[in-house]
């Protein structure tokens, strides 16, 4: 179980119209084992954030460490899930799970059947993605994405283009990696029901440049149910806070 200590100045975009700030000064401590959501308006910069969480963006100032070891690249102690699966269609379930690992070498196929076993795959290890839902695709990503045992798993929107089941379903998938795994883990949403139901704390962004607006901590027992009251306190909390910011109309 790893920390997550983010200490960030300053991040911004260069464009067409000259230089965008995306980021304000965030700090934040994330506890080895914790679940923990971002949320807030669209365009943000809530995937900005995440990425330079993965190593995958180095152009801002100040620093974010992963057990007191400086994220300057990506590496295998960040797993990445895209809101996409981002599956090759030439392998099957399991090759792309495997990747550029080779599943001739024992501890890796053993490791690829823990994996698939974990996300509840066992029959489809050799079925390729067209053969698959979308929940079934996301699976394989989020197994994909754990083969390196990553310190922190960050999910950017993974469930975001699956239909309202698939999503509960998935889920609930989710949770049970994490309390198998033990890993940290950080996810992006619009959500709001799926930051309360996942989370150990929910992180609310500011409307661009992004600044934490107010961190929530969720302090009910897995599994949630959503018709809880307290469950819909806390959900009413989050939604308050983002009307605040004008993000929520009436309408919606
Ligand atoms: N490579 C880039 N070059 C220029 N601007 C960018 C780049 N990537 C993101 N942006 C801008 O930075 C802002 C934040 O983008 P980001 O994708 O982080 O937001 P987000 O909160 O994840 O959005 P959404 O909720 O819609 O996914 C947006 O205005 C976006 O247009």
């Amino acid at each position: 179980m790893s920390a997550v200590t983010v200490e960030l100045e300053h991040k911004s975009f260069h464009s067409e119209h000259g230089e965008v700030q995306v980021l304000r000064p965030i700090q934040l401590q994330i506890h080895p084992g914790e679940f923990v959501t971002i949320i807030g308006p669209s365009g943000c910069g809530k995937s900005t954030l995440l990425k330079i969480l993965a190593g995958l963006d180095t152009e801002y100032r100040g620093s974010v460490w992963i057990d007191g070891q400086k994220v300057v690249r990506p590496g295998v102690q960040q797993g990445f899930v895209f809101q996409e699966h981002r599956l090759f269609p030439w392998m099957t379930v399991e090759q792309n799970i495997a990747a550029n690992l080779s599943l001739r070498d024992p501890q890796i196929r053993a490791k690829v059947d823990q994996l698939t076993e974990l996300v509840r795959l066992k029959g489809f290890e050799r079925a390729y993605p067209k053969r698959l839902s979308g929940g079934m695709s996301q699976r394989v990503a989020i197994a994909r994405a754990l083969l390196r045992d990553p310190k922190v798993l960050l999910l950017d929107e993974p469930f975001g283009a699956l239909d309202p089941f698939t999503r509960a379903h998935l889920q609930t998938a989710l949770l049970e990696v994490w309390m198998r795994k033990k890993i940290t883990m950080i996810l992006v949403t619009h959500d709001v029901d799926e930051a309360v139901v996942l989370a150990n704390r929910i992180v609310i962004m500011t409307p661009k440049p992004a600044a934490i607006q107010a961190v929530i901590p969720v302090d009910l027992p897995y599994p949630r149910q959503r018709v809880d009251g307290a469950f819909q306190e806390i959900r009413n909390q989050i939604l308050r806070a983002l009307s605040d910011q004008g993000v929520w109309t009436a309408a919606e």
